[in-house]
């Protein structure tokens, strides 16, 4: 992303975003509430429009090539409270040529869901695991998880968190936004931070480590002074 900046209703949400994620990495994107971290996945995504600056992916910076490139499940928005989990895959696999059907029934026997509940049959944390199953069932350049796990039980997210790492292709890169910075914290290998709208820290996790820090007591740290 170069010289990033994006408008809501007359409000500036991001400004002067310059950020570069390394191919293969996993990152976790951090920020208070209303920091802007689902506002930069759906740029990146190609959901939100009318920014100004470059995101590139890959080469690929229009929205279709980069949509081509990129795996993002937004909250399965569009779809009717009566659709069945199949319908939904049905049209993922008409939509996504790089859909892999296999992969997602392993994911899906993982999350326990059966293929003919409804959507509206779905907890929060089914829902979320169904959006997990889908979103890691393409085979793409870079994986967009925004909070993932909110409502999945702690014993569930643990066994997601530690099955992530075998999820992606080696060079596949995931950005994942989450509150619970303890639990990724094993997963991560960098470190993104959003305040004021920008960009404010961009640290390696094992760099992080080298001083001695959990990546939750690096985060705190960063707004330490602001609650003195
Ligand atoms: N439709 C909208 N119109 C105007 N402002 C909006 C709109 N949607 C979001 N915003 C504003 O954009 C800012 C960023 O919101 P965003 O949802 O990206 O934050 P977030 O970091 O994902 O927050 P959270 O951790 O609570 O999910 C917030 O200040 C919010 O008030």
């Amino acid at each position: 992303m170069k010289d990033l900046s994006y408008k809501k209703n007359q409000k500036q949400i991001l400004h002067d975003v310059n950020l570069n994620l390394e191919k293969g990495k996993i990152i976790a994107l951090l920020g208070e509430n209303g920091a802007g971290k689902t506002t930069l996945m759906r740029i990146i995504a190609g959901v939100a429009k009318n920014y100004k600056g470059t995101v590139s992916l890959e080469g690929a910076t229009k929205e279709a090539d980069r949509k081509a490139r990129l795996s993002f499940t937004d909250g399965l928005t569009g779809f009717s409270d009566s659709t069945k989990i199949k319908d939904v895959v049905n049209f993922y696999i008409n939509i996504f040529e790089d859909f892999d059907a296999d992969q997602f029934d392993q994911l899906r026997e993982f999350m326990k869901l059966g293929l003919d509940m409804k959507l509206s049959q779905l907890s929060r944390g089914m829902r979320e695991k169904l959006i997990i199953a889908l979103t890691f069932s393409r085979k793409v350049d870079l994986y967009l998880l925004d909070e993932p796990f909110g409502g999945i039980d702690a014993m569930a997210r643990k066994k997601i968190i530690n099955s992530i790492i075998l999820w992606k292709a080696e060079d596949a890169t995931i950005l994942i936004s989450d509150h619970f910075v303890n639990e990724i914290a094993t997963l991560l290998d960098e470190v993104v931070v959003i305040k004021d709208r920008t960009i404010f820290a961009h640290e390696s996790a094992e760099e992080i480590r080298s001083n001695h820090e959990s990546i939750e007591e690096y985060y705190e740290g960063l707004y330490e002074d602001e609650d003195e």
